[in-house]
């Protein structure tokens, strides 16, 4: 029988692929990670053939390992970095630059400079967004601009443009579907979340031609069919939707004032609103936590540039632990940090305080410092940063009791605790952590009619373990103080 799921997760450090029954559990898996580039200070690009390559090789890998045949997956959902821009031409498939990523920096000035021009107002209005380098529209203009005829091979409708999801849709049909989902469409700035659909004005406000857009998509459709070549036979693909939107379907928040946070390179806070779109006061984004049968649930995402990654740095940086496991049992040997916040802001600071230009810090450091404050206050940081987002999503009337985390962090039993510690909540951790591609394949699964509702899908939901808050508030409250003064030492704007 043809009931497996492929998900694929197109992650900022690697391409994933999992093969899922029908009752939602994993039966094989397939992963590579990929080259980060770094041309320049705060410039982050991605090799679009490298995407495309570790993900064909992460779902042929994952099918081998479920050792199942391509005919019996009966459907494929795709997931993906957010954000991230690529445009390539129609008729090679050749991208025309590499893939600028979302934490990329380089369009900074061109932000400023709209913000001067008193637009921010207006598309946040539209978009729900800020006018941040984060977003794709900065982008997409960039290379539009600084690649050699670009800017007129675009406008003779000669190039397409996409995120990481259009990309490899483009990809996976052998160049026949050129569409991507609301969600992702509601992270380039050029799409108004309320009429769901590419906006004229903003497309004359960022110089983006209309011509190289792709169609956008419910999350649940038909987008197309996997070109036979690749995996052996025809598979529909029938699920997009944008990593952080599909976390919040795999834990099945569908209620409004359900939150989950994810910790990957980065930490994203999502709250489902439901069908209002809340404009936050406290400069958290409205977007779209998914869309069906034309109807958008909204929510208010917090966004956090690095989590994971910081760790990482340690890591491959500073080359002071050997893996990232590791900071678990040096954070335990110490009693505190030993006063030591450590701010990572490596490529700025991300909500609330969105300022491009601040950089990390390690601050409060004594003779007495050694590696295992340093590790400790590296995880804190991911800690301190949740609740800066969840101060941030009260100040907006939201009554947060609980938090659903996932991602590859979690597994750190210490930094969840500290977690629930920190925010004063308590954290609750599913049975199922890749809660990325869970949902892409949830979704993908509805379409196909392996599921009959979000309903059935939320009773599929289970809670490995729970984190409730140990720590004395006054303790808490310090701590926080000293985190809240540390990062007013690193930021450029107020
Ligand atoms: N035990 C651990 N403790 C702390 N951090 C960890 C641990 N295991 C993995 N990480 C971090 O989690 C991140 C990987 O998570 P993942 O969800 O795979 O990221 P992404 O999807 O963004 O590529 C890496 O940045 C890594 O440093
Ligand atoms: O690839 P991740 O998991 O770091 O997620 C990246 C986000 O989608 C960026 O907005």
């Amino acid at each position: 029988m043809s009931d497996f799921i492929l998900a694929i997760d197109q992650g900022t450090t690697s391409s994933r692929a999992i093969v899922f029954n029908a009752a939602g559990q994993h039966c094989g898996v397939g992963q590579q990670e990929f080259a980060q580039h770094y041309p320049k200070d705060a410039w982050v690009e991605h090799d679009p053939e490298e995407i495309w390559q570790t993900t064909l090789a992460s779902c042929r890998a994952a099918i081998a390992a479920a050792e199942i045949s391509a005919e019996q997956i009966a459907t494929v959902g795709i997931t993906n970095q957010r954000e991230t821009t690529l445009l390539w031409d129609r008729e090679t498939g050749e991208p025309v630059y590499p893939a600028i990523v979302w934490q990329d920096r380089r369009t900074a000035e061109q932000c400023v400079r709209l913000k001067s021009q008193g637009l921010e107002e207006f598309v946040r209005q539209r978009t729900g967004l800020l006018l941040d380098p984060y977003f794709s529209a900065t982008k997409l203009a960039w290379i539009l601009d600084n690649v050699d005829g670009a800017r007129e091979r675009a406008e003779a409708g000669k190039l397409a443009f996409g995120t990481v999801d259009c990309f490899l849709l483009w990809r996976l049909t052998g160049g026949k579907s050129h569409a991507t989902d609301a969600t992702n469409a509601s992270r380039t700035l050029l799409f108004n979340i309320h009429r769901q659909q590419w906006d004229a004005e903003l497309l004359r406000i960022f110089d983006i031609p209309a011509a190289i857009l792709p169609e956008v998509k419910d999350n649940c459709a038909e987008f197309g069919r996997t070109d036979p070549d690749l995996f052996g036979a025809s598979l529909p693909i029938q699920s997009m939707i944008g990593d952080q939107q599909a976390a919040t379907v795999g834990q099945a928040c569908f209620v409004p004032g359900m939150v989950k946070s994810t910790y990957g390179t980065g930490c994203f806070v999502v709250l489902n609103t439901g069908d209002k779109a809340l404009v936050s006061s406290q400069r958290l984004l409205t977007t779209i936590a998914y869309q069906l049968d034309g109807k958008p649930c909204y929510a208010l995402e917090g966004s956090i540039f690095v989590a994971g990654a910081a760790v990482q740095w340690l890591r491959d940086g500073l080359k002071l632990i050997g893996s990232a496991a590791e900071t678990q049992g040096l954070a335990e040997s110490v009693e505190t940090a030993g006063g030591v916040y450590m701010i990572p802001a490596f490529t700025g600071l991300g909500a609330p305080y969105w300022d491009p230009d601040a950089r990390g810090a390690i601050l409060g450091l004594t003779r007495d410092t050694g590696i295992a404050h340093i590790a400790r206050a590296t995880l804190e940081s991911v800690c301190y940063q949740t609740r800066d987002l969840l101060e941030a999503m009260r100040g907006d009337g939201a009554n947060i009791a609980s938090l659903r985390v996932d991602g590859g962090m979690v597994v750190n039993d210490w930094l969840v605790q500290r977690l629930a510690d920190t925010l004063g909540v308590s954290c609750e951790r599913p049975q199922v952590t890749e809660t990325t591609a869970l949902g892409a394949a949830y979704l993908a699964g509805l379409q196909a009619g392996l599921f009959d509702s979000l309903e059935s899908i939320a009773a599929l939901w289970q809670r490995q373990a729970m984190f409730e808050p140990q720590m004395p508030a006054v303790q808490r409250e310090q701590r926080y103080h000293g985190w809240k003064k540390a990062v007013s030492r690193v930021r450029t704007s107020e």
